[in-house]
């Protein structure tokens, strides 16, 4: 297969009515990653993703596909093909006539686009079920069909919107990795919208957090999670303190945060609640200045000295565990 394209959002705007869905956004998909667009509800992934799609249209900027604005494209004309949350097959076709219909629109002859069909399902591991009808599928299997039918149409970027939030939580992290293999055997470009942070940190090779119709922080899974450049992005992504210090606001990593004497580390903190999770415990305290902090002590290590609730301890960490937050 050929180097797929880049895709490129260039000042890219939303606006319903006096709604800005999505303000200006830039950003630029190298050929063959896998980005997840991540964000809270109503931050405008959405939107994003069905304007590269063009089932939506661009009030402002542009979508470029391969250095070509494909802004105003129909969206079979694009490239792309989109996957969506609830999987749109029709009922009342087999399943090798719902991942053949696109190639039917285009007025592929029948024995073409059966054996097309028939590739696609094999690549999904599908073939058993070719004859079956949607409501004859588990949720796993129709998104298995799905993907197939958006597959068909061979884009060179594929669309998924929220593609597992429709599953179980079992099926859900088994999918997930099967989407990932695919995307790596395909070597084209997957734009997955989720709101799930830990899906995101598990499929993405660049993450795209957005709130409030921008883009908050763009890079590799493990920048975003460690390198938070915002409260928003600390916050968001889960598993760091925003710590109020003299010189600023810093993010720190919950399992980074150390405990030693009163008075002996960087703030004092009082034990508000203690939870065992298994493998660590989480102390929940209020630290100097009223501040939450939450610090996760490996399993044996806290109870190899175990602490009570209302006790007070001291507080440390690196100077390499601090990531100075933007105002
Ligand atoms: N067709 C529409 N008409 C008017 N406003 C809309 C429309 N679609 C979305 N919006 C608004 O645009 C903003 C962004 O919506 P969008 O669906 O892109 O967000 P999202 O991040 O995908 O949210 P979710 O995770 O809930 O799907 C929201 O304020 C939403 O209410």
């Amino acid at each position: 297969m050929s180097t797929p394209p880049d895709l490129e959002l260039v000042s890219l705007t939303k606006r319903y009515g006096s709604t800005v869905a999505v303000d200006a956004i830039n950003h630029h998909f190298h050929a063959g990653v896998y980005a997840c667009l991540l964000g809270p509800s109503g931050c405008g992934k959405s939107s994003t993703l069905r304007m590269i799609a063009g089932h939506e249209s661009v009030s402002d900027g542009s979508v470029v596909l391969g250095g070509a604005d494909v802004s105003h494209l129909p969206p079979a004309k694009r490239g792309t093909a989109m996957m969506f949350q609830n999987y749109a097959l029709f009922p009342h076709l087999s399943v090798t006539d719902n991942v053949a219909f696109s190639l039917k629109m285009k007025g592929v002859d029948t024995a073409t686009r059966r054996k097309r069909a028939l590739e696609m399902l094999e690549l999904v591991d599908m073939t058993a079920q070719a004859e079956r009808l949607p409501a004859q599928l588990s949720g796993g299997q129709q998104q298995r069909v799905a993907l197939a039918r958006a597959l068909i149409t061979q884009p060179q970027v594929l669309l998924l919107d929220e593609p597992l939030s429709a599953l179980d939580p079992f099926l859900r992290i088994r999918m997930r990795s099967e989407l990932k293999k695919l995307q790596r055997e395909l070597g084209i470009t997957f734009v997955h919208v989720t709101h799930g942070q830990d899906e995101a940190l598990a499929l993405a090779d660049e993450i795209v957090v957005m709130n409030n119709a921008v883009i908050e922080q763009a890079g590799p899974a493990r920048e975003v999670f460690n390198a938070p450049r915002t409260d928003f992005v600390a916050r968001f992504m889960g598993g760091h303190n925003v710590v109020a210090l003299p010189q600023g606001r810093v993010a720190i990593r919950s399992d980074r945060i150390g405990l030693t004497e009163p008075a002996q580390g960087r703030l004092d903190g009082r034990i508000v609640t203690i939870e065992y999770q298994g493998t660590a415990v989480t102390l929940n305290l209020r630290a100097t200045g009223d501040q939450d902090i939450a610090a996760l002590i490996p399993e044996e290590e806290f109870f190899a000295n175990p602490l009570t609730e209302g006790a007070t301890v001291g507080l440390t960490w690196d100077d390499a565990a601090m990531h100075p937050l933007r105002a």
